[in-house]
């Protein structure tokens, strides 16, 4: 429903539990064309189900894909002056720059495969505390990136990416997985964009001090966003629960866009039913995340970009199927024999 928004978590949660969930009797209308269309049965594989599932968000049972929207969300961290990444933390802003002059990776996926690309820079001159010594965000912070992802997203829009930017980000997402998933600090920290062993012990370590210093986040996917994701998370996790209540399908991205992702899934049971899994990342915990969620991704490239990167590369997966459901004949149009 556009025109809704919200000023507390309280409100925001409200939000995302009255959603609606998908159009049943679209989905109906789709697996019917579905099985009429000139193909064995199943022939098509994912892209059958691919196609279904689109149908059943978009409301239309012969439904099309034509306005595509990529968000980068990006956001600065406090965590960075604990020596996690492999990169500076002045290339988030770099990056940026480089966005909006259309010289990144996800410029040009977005232009390959027809999507409009919007860039959001979230108070990067006011990176988020460091999580190891108490919660990486305020309660209005974290409403604030929530809002800056809801707004960002066009209620016209036909599908949603989301990606990020923000040096860092791979030990809030770490440290967001443990929160909600459990296991060892060491299940979810990986190598980001390329640290070292000792860079990986230490990362181990600042996660391991993020759930100590954060009791509150575990368990809990909204304080766990608070506490230890950073504003570009929460940006995403905003961007999603809006495209949830238009009823837009969304295509998630990789490790730091999914265990922000999770983090509505643990707040409200079908969350992301709207939702499907571009790729799994080469950030080994991503495909653990995945796996929690229930979610088959589309594409495994050994890609760990970022961006929105690899769930971009899916739009094309998923145009697809949908170029398949709408456009085919169905034996009787082509008069072919069905067996
Ligand atoms: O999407 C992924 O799975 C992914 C995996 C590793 C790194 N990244 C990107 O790299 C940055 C975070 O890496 P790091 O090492 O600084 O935590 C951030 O800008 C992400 O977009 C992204
Ligand atoms: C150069 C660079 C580009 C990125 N894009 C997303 N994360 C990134 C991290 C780095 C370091």
């Amino acid at each position: 429903m556009t025109g809704q928004s919200f000023s507390t978590l309280v409100e925001f949660q409200a939000l995302l539990a009255e959603a609606a969930g998908p159009d049943t009797a679209a989905k109906a209308a789709a697996e019917e064309r579905n099985g009429q269309l000139t193909k064995p049965p199943g022939a098509l594989g994912t892209l059958e189900d691919l196609a279904i599932w689109f149908a059943s968000w978009q409301g239309n049972g012969r439904p099309s894909l034509e306005n595509p929207q990529v968000i980068v969300f990006a956001g600065n961290h406090g965590v960075t002056a604990r020596g996690v990444s492999a990169f500076p933390a002045e290339v988030t802003e770099q990056m940026v720059l480089n966005f909006q002059h259309g010289g990144a990776a996800i410029n040009q996926l977005s232009k390959a495969f027809g999507a409009k690309m919007d860039v959001h820079a979230l108070s990067l001159d006011r990176p988020t505390a460091d999580f190891t010594q108490g919660p990486a965000m305020s309660e209005d912070e974290v409403v604030a990136a929530l809002l800056t992802g809801w707004n960002a997203v066009d209620p016209s829009a036909d599908l949603l990416v989301t990606g990020e930017m923000g040096i860092g980000n791979t030990t809030s997402a770490a440290a967001i997985a443990h929160a909600l998933f459990g296991g060892e600090a060491a299940d979810w920290a990986g190598r980001g964009t390329g640290v070292d062993d000792a860079g990986l012990a230490l990362k181990t370590q600042v996660v391991t001090e993020g759930l100590l210093a954060n009791p509150g986040a575990k368990g809990d996917g909204i304080e766990a966003l608070r506490c230890l994701g950073g504003r570009e998370l929460a940006a995403m996790a905003g961007a999603i629960a809006r495209a949830r209540v238009e009823s837009i399908p969304v295509i998630l991205d990789g490790f730091i866009c999914t265990a922000a992702a999770a983090c509505l899934a643990q707040a409200q049971a079908g969350a992301l039913d709207h939702t499907v899994a571009g790729h799994v990342s080469a950030e080994a915990a991503h495909a653990r995340v995945l796996q929690e969620l229930g979610k088959e991704p589309l594409l495994s490239m050994g890609m760990r970009l970022g961006e929105g990167s690899g769930a971009a590369l899916a739009i094309g997966i998923l145009k697809g199927a949908v170029a398949c459901h709408s456009g085919m004949a169905t034996f009787a149009e082509a008069g072919v024999s069905d067996g």
